[in-house]
């Protein structure tokens, strides 16, 4: 272990470049109504013998094309239907990147993926906040970008795993202990910054209105007054961090943490 190291401030860097990442897919999916159709199961898109949705459908597709060209060796990639995927077709190539980034988190990192509370949330509770209501028939478009949110949030709520290896690192006294103990109600207190985490809501609230504000040209009022319009409602972004991206990530590091000394 431990060939390449990495300090909690490059994590952190790289969480808040995927807070873009986030805020965009989210605009993409705003431009499309609910579009239910895409959700329910029909048995057109029949998986072994079961009518399964046009998303489900369209993500299982894709997943096992992914994972032919080898994404999921990727310790930063993580499946949402992991069962019954093909198996890569790429043999690794020990002085790529990835390799190094495979070796800095411990092997118990490959058991943990909490991608069917993603799903569930952003599918159950995330989408009716951003979608409006309707159809408008475009809906491999809108699967497709709900596959865009649903990688970008899956990426961000497992790099968990590389701030619990950092956090782990930095201070193992500290960890130890409760990792024997078993002690998920201590290990989450220390691993929680509640100073970080007010930033984080604030900046993508802000990151929300500046992304997704329309851009006029010149000053002349043409088209009325465009403040407080935007193309994802921020309070919803701040509320997406709030309630299901953190305490998520926050999930991931202590299930990483219980198994950092096996
Ligand atoms: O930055 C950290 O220390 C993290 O663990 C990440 C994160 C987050 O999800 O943004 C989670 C827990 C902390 O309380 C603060 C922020």
């Amino acid at each position: 272990m431990g060939m390449k190291s990495m300090t909690l401030e490059e994590v952190r860097d790289s969480l808040i470049r995927q807070e873009d990442t986030i805020v965009f897919s989210l605009i993409e999916r705003a431009r499309f109504p609910m579009n239910s159709f895409a959700y329910e199961d029909v048995s057109s898109f029949a998986i072994s013998g079961f009518s399964t949705s046009l998303l489900k459908y369209f993500v299982k597709e894709i997943e096992a094309t992914n994972a032919k060209v080898g994404r999921y060796e990727s310790p930063e990639e993580h499946p949402f239907f992991p069962d019954d995927l093909p198996n890569s077709l790429i043999a690794p190539r020990n002085d790529s990147q990835t390799y190094h980034e495979l070796q800095f988190l411990h092997p118990a990192a490959a058991s943990i993926n909490v991608n069917n509370h993603i799903w569930d949330f952003y599918l159950k509770q995330l989408r009716p906040l951003i979608a409006a209501e309707g159809d408008d028939g475009n809906y491999a478009s809108s699967a497709a970008s709900d596959l865009q949110c649903l990688q970008a949030l899956s990426r961000r709520i497992h790099y968990g795993k590389f701030v619990a290896e950092v956090k782990f690192r930095d201070a193992p006294q500290d960890y130890e202990p409760l990792i024997r103990a078993k002690d998920r109600d201590a290990l989450m207190k220390l691993l929680t910054f509640e100073r970080v985490e007010e930033m984080v809501k604030r900046r993508v609230e802000r990151k929300a209105m500046v992304f997704g504000q329309e851009v006029c040209l010149g000053t002349d009022g043409d088209k009325g007054d465009n403040k407080g319009k935007y193309k994802v409602d921020p309070a919803v972004v701040s509320r997406l961090y709030d309630e299901w991206v953190m305490p998520l990530t926050k999930l991931v590091e202590v299930e990483y943490l219980l198994r950092r000394l096996d």
